[in-house]
């Protein structure tokens, strides 16, 4: 018979939100380690917050998922991230009336910061991080140097999301099924400077850019799906949350369990110098994922306009960590 796997510690941030909503049930049911990994689930919210995250917890333990080996509700970090293997860290300070960039970034050091430290002292030794709240990269840049006993490679941004509606993008557009898509990228930070790049892609197994024109992907394609954000809060009313949560939970299974054969994912990952982005930074590549580890795909052709793509969401970055750094948050 084989030995039961041991339970998986996950920590999910901002529990009670609609992101965490979306994503509770899902780690529950298996959806992202696997069918046969029992999680503890562990729920981590602001004190006002704690009790709707209890009530969530109810309906958790309602749906008698078998593998759910543990639930708990936190408002102190260092408690909710103690013995953690995965964290998703989702809670973050949205933008209100009048907040400038500035204020939402500090806002925002301030979160990721003490979670970066509660991480470093208390987290498993295997701990990996996607960070899901905006801004996405520079939190987990902000998270990664509060944490220096933890490999920075280990705090990841979430562009899974982006990655995925450029696929959905091109199937719409080429009538082909998602399923016979691959090697779609997403380059740089997660906001409307993103570069979703196809030119490397295949559909059916043949050059995507055989099947649409170069006007459609700079005119409709790329600013689609780098605005794809705000297109939903004005068509839905509120920011995307089980779509993103998928993508998250797509994310981190990819991470764990490796992408398969002749394709890869985009992932938000601390530059190692590759493609001139400087080191460091906490910037969307295309990377292929195995037992746990990644790495960033090599040796891609990069065109002139993708250099000025790539090169104007990584100054955007630079101009992040660089606001972090006055705020003496990294
Ligand atoms: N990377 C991506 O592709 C995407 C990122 N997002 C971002 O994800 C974040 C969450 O979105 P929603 O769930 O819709 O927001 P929400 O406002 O519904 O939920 C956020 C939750 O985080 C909690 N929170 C705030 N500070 C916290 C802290 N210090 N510790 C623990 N919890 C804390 C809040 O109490 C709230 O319950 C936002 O920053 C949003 O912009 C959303 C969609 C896609
Ligand atoms: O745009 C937003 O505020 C939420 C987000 O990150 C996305 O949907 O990509």
């Amino acid at each position: 018979m084989d030995t039961p796997a041991a339970p998986v510690t996950v920590t999910v941030t901002g529990a009670a939100g609609q992101i965490g909503y979306a994503l509770l049930f899902r780690i529950a049911s298996g959806a992202m380690l696997g069918p046969e990994v029992p999680v503890r689930l562990r729920l981590l919210e602001v004190p006002a917050a704690a009790r709707a995250a209890e009530g969530t917890v109810l309906e958790l333990m309602d749906c008698a998922f078998p593998l759910v080996a543990g639930l708990d509700v936190f408002d102190d970090p260092a408690k909710a991230f103690d013995g953690a293997n995965v964290g998703l860290l989702v809670g973050a300070r949205p933008r209100g009336p009048g907040m400038e960039r500035a204020d939402l970034l500090a806002a925002n050091g301030g979160i990721f910061s003490v979670q970066g430290r509660a991480i470093n002292d208390g987290a498993a030794g295997d701990f990996k991080a996607v960070v899901v709240g905006n801004p996405a990269n520079t939190n987990a840049l902000i998270a990664a140097s509060h944490a220096p006993d933890v490999p920075a490679s280990r705090f990841t941004a979430m562009t899974r999301l982006d990655h995925d509606r450029a696929v959905a993008q091109l199937a719409a557009k080429t009538g082909a099924p998602v399923s016979a898509i691959r090697k779609v990228a997403i380059w740089g930070n997660h906001s409307a400077s993103q570069y979703p790049d196809i030119t490397h892609a295949t559909v059916d197994g043949g050059p995507a850019t055989d099947l649409v024109d170069q006007s459609w992907i700079a005119g409709e394609f790329i600013p689609r799906v780098a605005k794809r954000g705000a297109e939903i809060i004005s068509v839905r009313g509120g920011s995307s949350a089980a779509s993103a949560a998928n993508a998250a939970i797509a994310h981190m299974r990819l991470w764990v369990h490796g992408t398969r054969a002749g394709d890869w994912t985009s992932m938000a990952v601390p530059s190692d110098g590759s493609y001139g982005v400087p080191e460091g930074l906490v910037s969307s590549f295309p990377v292929t994922t195995a037992a746990g580890d990644y790495n960033i795909v090599q040796g891609l052709d990069i065109s002139v306009f993708a250099r000025g793509r790539i090169d104007a969401s990584v100054a955007e970055l630079a101009s992040e960590r660089d606001a972090v750094k006055g705020l003496g948050l990294v």
